[in-house]
């Protein structure tokens, strides 16, 4: 059995990911530093280290204690608006932070790393889809401290020989089909758990940030991908790294190809819950580009990956399932 080292594992994707990698004869090992991740939201069985990406001690006694074969490296901060105000901090955790994970990875001889890397990456590109041939442009500290995470890892594997994979996620959303793990973000920020706090009657009602993009109805659109469909694509792409016999780096959407507008979701999530929530219309957020669509093609040609839930409805529901359950 193959051990996985699982940075941010205890996070919204992470846990989810931890659920397919055991399902998938892996076994993970979670090192996360509980700033927004929760440890039951994994199983008892996993080993889970209260550490920092940012901390060589604890790296070198997590790669001394379970030699993993490769790592799927989550951790980070994720929300493209406070890195607008907080820039430092973004390159800090995300870049800094993951140049001191892949030192640890070159001493203790592991080179086959997953990358969470974003859509934002793109920028405004001003393209209907997104593939990852285009020139990449992030526009917030968020978006360029992962481009810049890619940057490095494509010289790690021509120089030193790593086997990398950054999978571009859109944005993850939904829940366990099964119910047994959710997003749990506090303070939450994403569109979708707001809504549906906001359709529980948790919240007064929604704000629209920005009705002024070049868009067909004026809001933002974002291709919301299943966690679930997030998860399957980190097992392919940790068999396609640990398959790899010449050390290589590649960049890969993951994503549905679909896109949805701010106002769709604020709809789908009153059709979906069946309660009404006030919606009203903000400025626009600092730093959304107006459009993030993959192309999803490579997923498919290079990992045989392809989304599942391709209706936002699916999404939805068993995020709404999961919240009515725990909340
Ligand atoms: N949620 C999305 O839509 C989305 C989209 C694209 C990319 N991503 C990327 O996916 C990854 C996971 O996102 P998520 O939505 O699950 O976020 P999350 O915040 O739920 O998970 C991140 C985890 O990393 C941990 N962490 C943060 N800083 C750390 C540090 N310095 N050391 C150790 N652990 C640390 C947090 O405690 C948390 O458990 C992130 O890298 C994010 O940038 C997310
Ligand atoms: O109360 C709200 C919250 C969000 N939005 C809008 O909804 C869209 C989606 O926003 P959000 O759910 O916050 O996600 P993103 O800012 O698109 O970022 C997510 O998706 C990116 C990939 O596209 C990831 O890299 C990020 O980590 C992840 O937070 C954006 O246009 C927001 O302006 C609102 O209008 N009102």
């Amino acid at each position: 059995m193959k051990n996985i080292l699982v940075t941010g594992g205890a996070g919204y994707i992470g846990s989810h990911i931890c659920l397919h990698l055991q399902a998938g004869g892996f076994h993970p090992i979670v090192l996360d530093n509980f700033s927004n991740g929760h440890r039951d939201a994994l199983a008892a069985d996993i080993p889970v280290i209260d550490g920092d990406i940012r901390d060589q001690t604890a790296l070198d006694l997590v790669f001394e204690r379970y030699h993993p074969d490769a790592v799927i490296h989550m951790a980070a901060l994720i929300e493209a608006g406070v890195s607008m105000r907080e820039p430092a901090r973004f390159y800090d955790v995300n870049t800094h932070g993951s140049m001191v994970l892949l030192d640890a990875m070159r001493r203790h001889d592991c080179n086959r790393i997953v990358f969470s890397s974003t859509a934002a990456v793109y920028g405004n590109a001003g393209l209907e889809y997104l593939d990852e041939t285009l020139p990449i442009r992030p526009e917030s500290p968020y978006g360029k401290s992962k481009a810049m995470v890619e940057t490095i890892l494509a010289d790690y594997a021509s120089i030193y020989g790593f086997h990398a994979l950054a999978l571009r996620y859109f944005n993850a959303a939904g829940a366990d089909p099964a119910g047994r793990a959710g997003e749990r973000h506090d303070p939450e920020t994403h569109l979708i758990p707001l809504a549906l706090q906001a359709a529980a009657g948790l919240r007064d009602g929604m704000k629209i940030f920005g009705t002024d993009y070049d868009t067909p109805d004026g809001t933002c659109i974002r291709d919301y991908i299943h966690v679930d469909d997030l998860a399957n694509a980190h097992i392919a792409a940790l068999h396609h790294v640990i398959g790899q016999t010449d050390p290589n780096f590649d960049s890969i959407n993951i994503g549905t190809g679909d896109g949805c507008s701010v106002k769709d979701i604020m709809q789908l999530c009153q059709d979906v819950t069946g309660r009404k929530f006030a919606v009203t219309n903000e400025d626009r957020r600092d730093g959304d580009p107006a459009r993030l669509i993959a192309n999803p093609a490579k997923a498919k040609a290079v990992l045989g990956w392809t989304a599942k839930y391709t209706d936002p409805r699916d999404i939805i529901a068993h995020a709404w399932a999961y919240f009515t359950k725990n909340d």
